[in-house]
């Protein structure tokens, strides 16, 4: 069964993939009203965002091209000079004379990679507006199939598609209009969305436990190890993001880290005596060897709720199935690569198989990170700045996924939260930020 959000249909986070918007259309079954409604949105933005000049729509042979048809009558209504041009007989010469280029070849129907006819059209654009999608990118996946132009803005229709979201496509889009058409929201519902764009609409932070105790607002445990900067860059997090307790767990005699860090040298199978001891953090800065022995010895004991990072992942490169029975995982490109093989073009598929060989929640880092359940739902996350791509963040993340699993969240919200508030953070600190300054962000932005 699909993990299941509040409000689902009527969500507009929710995401349709090119197929599912294709069922919405034939539920719906009134194609030219919508298209109307389409074509009308299409002009509105157009005349709202750009100055009047002579505009060139490039119409395909679907729905995409109706729609873009629709538009030129509404913009020659209002006044503008406006030509519309069958991309197969187009001329690119005639392209680059326009001042805006409306890209209304292919949208959610692309089915194979654009000829050169086609791709020397949409090259010659200088100033272009896409319908839907830039023509030739996949919106399921964001892939570029051949060619895609960059589009200065582009305008979707009912809800927004993972290509929007996914690189490359998020860059080749420009900002993303979203637009009603009056598609209704039961029918929404019975597609059964199954993607989500990340937002806090998405979960609820439980309350700071206001009579509670340090045991009862959870303990988090970090094994620490080679580089231990990784686990208490976790560990700062996991504090700020209000677990009670955070422990290091550190085998050799460590430096003391910051107060309030509880230092513990005892071996693994003492610490694992006291019932109390239920959230792990493995891996960050740990040593693979290292990390292979703990996870296999945690995941001896029932009832832990281990979160698999850095180097407990690069232990079971190869053997993902070492995970079973770990909560949480947050792979890079290059752990994941080595734990399950090559992300390939569809990286919404890569976390979903992930997910389900290894029955963990998935979480798959990137610009455009992917956060996918054992049983297929997924996420994608869009508020992370550029400069969130330095070392330490990771940590960071785990930290606080950590935390706010000892707060009583489900391990899916857990993760689509911890991915949310870490890009929010990082976005408040701005450029130039470090991976320290973000647990203290963390501690503001964490209140339930
Ligand atoms: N609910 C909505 O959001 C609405 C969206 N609308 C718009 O409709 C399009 C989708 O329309 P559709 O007709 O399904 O598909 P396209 O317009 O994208 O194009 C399909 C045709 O294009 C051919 N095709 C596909 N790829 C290529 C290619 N690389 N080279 C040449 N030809 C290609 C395809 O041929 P096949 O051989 O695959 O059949 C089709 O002929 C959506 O994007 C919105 O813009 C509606 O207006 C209403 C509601
Ligand atoms: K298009």
């Amino acid at each position: 069964m699909a993990y299941s959000f509040e409000r689902p249909e009527s969500f507009t986070g929710a995401l349709l993939t090119p197929v599912q918007m294709a069922q919405a259309d034939a539920l719906a079954g009134d194609t030219a009203r919508l298209m109307e409604a389409a074509g009308r949105a299409i002009a509105r933005s157009i005349m709202r965002r750009c100055k009047k000049v002579p505009v060139l729509v490039l119409a395909g042979p679907g729905n995409n091209g109706g729609d873009g048809r629709v538009a030129a009558r509404y913009l020659a209504w209002e006044g503008w000079p406006v030509r519309v041009r069958d991309f197969r007989t187009a001329d690119p010469a005639e392209v680059a004379r326009a001042g805006l280029v409306v890209d209304a070849i292919f949208g959610a129907g692309l089915s194979r990679d654009l000829d050169e006819h086609t791709i020397s059209l949409l090259r010659a654009a200088k100033n272009l507006v896409a319908v839907d999608v830039p023509s030739g990118l996949d919106g399921a996946s964001g892939q570029v199939r051949g060619f895609a132009p960059q589009a200065a803005f582009t305008v979707t229709f009912v809800r927004k598609k993972p290509g929007h979201l996914l690189f490359p496509g998020r860059a080749l889009c420009g900002e993303v209009l979203l637009r009603d058409i009056g598609m209704p929201v039961s029918i929404i519902g019975r597609v059964g969305p199954d993607i989500w764009e990340n937002s806090p609409s998405l979960f609820t932070l439980p309350p700071r436990d206001t009579g509670g105790h340090k045991y009862t607002s959870g303990e988090v445990t970090i094994l620490s190890g080679t580089l231990p900067g990784a686990a208490r860059l976790a560990a700062m997090a996991a504090r700020r993001a209000g677990a009670g307790m955070v422990s290091l767990a550190a085998a050799d005699a460590s430096p003391l880290p910051e107060a309030g860090i509880i230092l513990r040298h005892d071996p693994l199978d003492r610490l694992l005596e006291d019932p109390r001891r239920l959230h792990w953090v493995v891996g960050p800065g740990l040593g693979v060897a290292a990390a292979g022995v703990a996870l296999a010895r945690l995941l001896q004991t029932p009832g832990l709720a281990i979160l698999a990072d850095a180097d407990a992942l690069t232990a079971c490169a190869g053997t993902p199935k070492k995970l079973r029975g770990v909560c949480v995982i947050t792979p890079h490109e290059g752990e994941f690569t080595r734990l399950f093989g090559t992300i390939g073009p569809d990286k919404i598929a890569a976390a979903r198989r992930a997910a389900a060989l290894t029955g963990a929640v998935t979480v798959l880092k990137g610009p455009d990170t992917v956060i996918a359940a054992p049983e297929g739902t997924a996420v994608i996350n869009a508020n992370a700045p550029p400069w969130l791509a330095t070392g330490g963040t990771g940590d960071v993340l785990s930290g606080l996924i950590a935390a706010l699993l000892t707060r009583g969240m489900a391990p899916f919200p857990a993760a689509c939260a911890g991915v949310w508030l870490h890009g929010a953070a990082a976005q408040e600190a701005g450029p130039g930020m470090l991976a320290e300054d973000l647990p203290s962000i963390l501690g503001h932005i964490t209140q339930g």
